[in-house]
C-alpha cells in the first residue's frame, strides 16, 4: 500500500481509541472521513469525529475580534497562524495493539492501485462476494459491502432531494453487476417503485442492468405500452376472508372506519367459500352478482341476525370495488400475471421485476389497493422461498419497498397497514433463514415500524430531518453522536454507510459517484431557470 500524503500530527493526550490531531488548515475535511496514523510504520484507520480551527491570535473578547468586523483582509493574516485541531476514532489497526504516540503523522488515505492494495487497506484475502461501492471520502478507495449479509435486510433513509433515489438506482446498478469469477451476476429483485423512478431500467437504459439479467418486466395497471410491460393482476385466493372483507370495506369507507356489522358479515359470507373460489366472486362480475344475492338472501333470513340496510351498506362497498378493482384495474384473475412461477422465472434469470405504483404506471391507483398488491407479492416471495427451502433448494431474492411508512407504520403514522405488516414483519424476521432481502426505503424513519428498524442491519442514511436523528440513533444502534449530528446536514450524494455489509465495520461517509445516465429518471430534478428560458 502506498503512503498517503502526511497533513497533521498526533497530539497529547490521546486514550486508548480516541486521538487529538492536527491538522493543516487548507485541508479539506469533513466528519466522518478516514484517515490514516502512522506511528513509526504501525497504521491505524481512524474516522474523523469533530474538528475545529484554531487560530493563534483569535480570542473572541479581544480587540482584534473587533477589527475583524470591519476589515475583511484581517483573515488573510489570521489565516497564516490557524490550525485544525480534531478528534479522531481509531477504527482499524493494522498488524498491532497500540495507541499512537503524539508526534505521530496524520496522512490523507493512500492511493489504491490494484486489487492487492486494496485488499491488504482492508485487512482481507479475497474479495469475493464483496461488491464496491461509491468511494471513501477524501479518498477514491471504494467502500466494500459484503453480498452474504444482504439477507440481514438494508435501510435506505434520506429527507426529499437527498438523493435516495440515485442512491437506490446506484445499489441496483451494483446488485444487477455482481462480479463472481469473473462473471457478471445479478441479484433477483422486485422493486415496489412509488415514484417510477426505475421504470426506464426496464426500457430505455435496460443496458445499465441487463449483463446479469435474463429477465427484465414492468408491471402496470393500466395497459401496457412498452415492450417489457406487463399488466400486473393478482390471485386473491392468497388471502383470508377476513383480510378481503377488510379490504372492500376500507375502499369505501377508508381504513378502520368502516361499519363493524358489515365487515363480519361479509367475512362471513366469504368464508362459506373455499379460498379458491375468491378470484371468480370477487374477479368477475357474474361472482360479484353472486356474491350480492347470497348476501341479500342471507339478509332475508332473520335468523341470519343481519339487517337488510347492513347488506344493502355491504353491496354498495361492494358495487365500489367492482368498479375500481375489477373493472377499471382488471386486477383480479387466477391466472394472475404475477405468481409463485413468475418468482420461479426471476430466480432462474437473476430476473428484475418493478411494479410501478407511480401516477403514470398506476393511474389513479390509491394507497389500500397498493397495500394488497404489496402484500401480496410478499405471500409469495414468503411461499416461494419457504417452499423452495424445505424442498432443499436455497434462493435468494430482494423485496425492495419505497415509502416503506406506508406498508410497514410506526403506530406514530397515520396509516393502518393491517394487510402488509404481519407479512413484512415475518419477511424481517425470517428472511434470513430462507434468504430474503428485504431493503426498505424512506424519507422518514420515524415513521417506520420499530420492530421491523430493528431487524435491519445495514443502513444508508443520507441527510435526513431534525425529528428523525433519534430513530436512526436507537435503530442503527451505535452511529456515533459526532456522525449523528451531521446527518441532518449532509451534502446530496454523500450518505453514512454504517451495519453488516460494510466490510469496515464501522459507520463510514461514502461518496456516491454522479453518473449521468444512471441520473436520467423521473425524480432528477430539472433546471428550473433552464425549462423558464427555453419556453
Ligand atoms: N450522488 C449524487 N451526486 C450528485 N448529485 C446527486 C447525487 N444524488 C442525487 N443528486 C441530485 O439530487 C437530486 C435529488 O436526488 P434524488 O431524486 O435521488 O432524491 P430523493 O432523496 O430520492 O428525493 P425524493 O424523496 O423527493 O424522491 C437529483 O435530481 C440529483 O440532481
Amino acid at each position: 500500500m502506498e503512503e498517503g500524503e502526511i497533513i497533521g500530527v498526533v497530539l497529547q493526550k490521546s486514550e486508548s481509541n480516541e486521538l487529538q490531531g492536527l491538522i493543516k488548515p487548507d485541508e479539506e475535511i469533513s466528519v466522518g472521513q478516514l484517515l490514516l496514523i502512522d506511528d513509526s510504520k504501525k497504521l491505524s484507520l481512524v474516522r474523523i469525529e469533530n474538528f475545529e480551527f484554531l487560530n493563534e491570535f483569535f480570542d473572541e473578547k479581544g480587540e482584534i475580534a473587533k477589527s475583524m468586523l470591519k476589515e475583511p483582509l484581517i483573515y488573510e493574516i489570521l489565516d497564516m497562524n490557524t490550525i485544525i485541531k480534531a478528534s479522531l476514532h481509531i477504527i482499524r489497526r493494522y498488524n498491532h495493539n497500540t495507541t499512537p504516540k503524539p508526534g505521530s503523522f496524520i496522512r490523507k488515505l493512500p492511493e489504491i492501485n490494484d486489487e492487492k492494495d486494496l485488499l491488504s487497506f482492508y485487512g482481507i484475502k479475497s474479495k469475493e462476494a464483496l461488491i464496491e461501492y461509491g468511494t471513501l471520502v477524501g479518498s477514491d478507495i471504494p467502500l466494500l459491502l459484503d453480498l452474504n449479509a444482504i439477507t440481514m435486510h438494508m435501510g435506505i433513509f434520506g429527507e426529499t432531494g437527498s438523493g435516495k433515489s440515485y442512491n437506490m438506482r446506484y445499489i441496483i446498478h451494483k446488485l444487477s453487476n455482481i462480479k463472481i469469477r469473473d462473471k457478471i451476476i445479478a441479484l433477483p429483485m422486485i422493486v415496489i417503485d412509488a415514484n417510477g423512478d426505475y421504470t426506464d431500467l426496464a426500457s430505455i437504459n435496460i443496458d445499465l442492468i441487463s449483463k446479469g439479467r435474463g429477465w427484465i418486466k414492468r408491471y402496470v395497471l393500466k395497459d401496457p405500452k412498452e415492450q417489457n410491460d406487463i399488466r400486473l393482476s393478482i390471485d386473491l385466493s392468497v388471502f383470508t376472508p377476513r383480510e378481503l372483507a377488510e379490504f372492500i370495506m376500507s375502499l369505501k369507507y377508508g381504513e378502520s372506519s368502516y361499519n363493524m356489522l358489515q365487515l363480519n358479515f361479509l367475512e362471513q359470507v366469504l368464508a362459506t367459500h373455499e379460498n379458491n373460489e375468491y378470484n371468480f366472486l370477487l374477479g368477475t362480475n357474474t361472482g360479484i352478482d353472486t356474491l350480492k344475492n347470497e348476501i341479500l338472501t342471507m339478509a332475508q333470513n332473520k335468523d341470519s341476525g343481519i339487517s337488510v340496510s347492513t347488506a344493502r351498506g355491504i353491496i354498495s362497498s361492494l358495487e365500489i370495488f367492482r368498479n375500481k378493482v375489477v373493472n377499471r384495474l382488471q386486477l383480479v384473475s387466477s391466472s394472475s400475471s404475477f405468481s409463485e412461477s413468475t418468482l420461479e422465472i426471476i430466480w432462474r434469470n437473476k430476473g428484475l421485476a418493478i411494479i410501478d405504483f407511480s401516477a403514470e404506471g398506476s393511474p389513479g391507483v390509491d394507497i389500500i389497493t397498493k397495500q394488497l398488491i404489496v402484500s401480496y407479492i410478499a405471500r409469495l416471495v414468503f411461499n416461494y422461498l419457504t417452499k423452495s427451502k424445505y424442498n432443499g433448494y436455497q434462493r435468494f431474492m430482494a423485496l425492495l419497498i419505497e415509502e416503506a411508512q406506508n406498508y410497514i407504520p410506526s403506530n406514530d403514522y397515520p396509516i393502518n397497514a393491517n394487510l402488509t405488516k404481519d407479512i413484512l414483519v415475518t419477511l424481517a424476521t425470517q428472511g434470513r433463514k430462507f434468504g430474503v432481502s428485504l431493503i426498505l426505503v424512506s424519507q422518514r424513519p420515524a415513521f417506520v415500524d420499530k420492530y421491523v428498524l430493528s431487524m435491519i442491519n445495514t443502513f444508508f442514511f443520507h441527510r435526513i430531518y431534525h425529528e428523525d436523528v433519534k430513530y436512526v440513533m436507537s435503530a442503527s444502534g451505535g452511529l456515533p453522536e459526532s456522525l449523528a449530528k451531521n446527518l441532518t446536514s449532509l451534502d446530496t450524494g454523500y450518505v453514512i454507510v454504517s451495519g453488516l455489509m460494510s466490510v469496515m465495520k464501522s459507520p463510514t461517509l461514502v461518496k456516491i459517484p454522479w453518473d449521468s445516465k444512471l441520473g436520467s429518471y423521473a425524480g432528477y430534478v430539472e433546471r428550473i431557470d433552464m425549462a423558464l428560458s427555453e419556453g
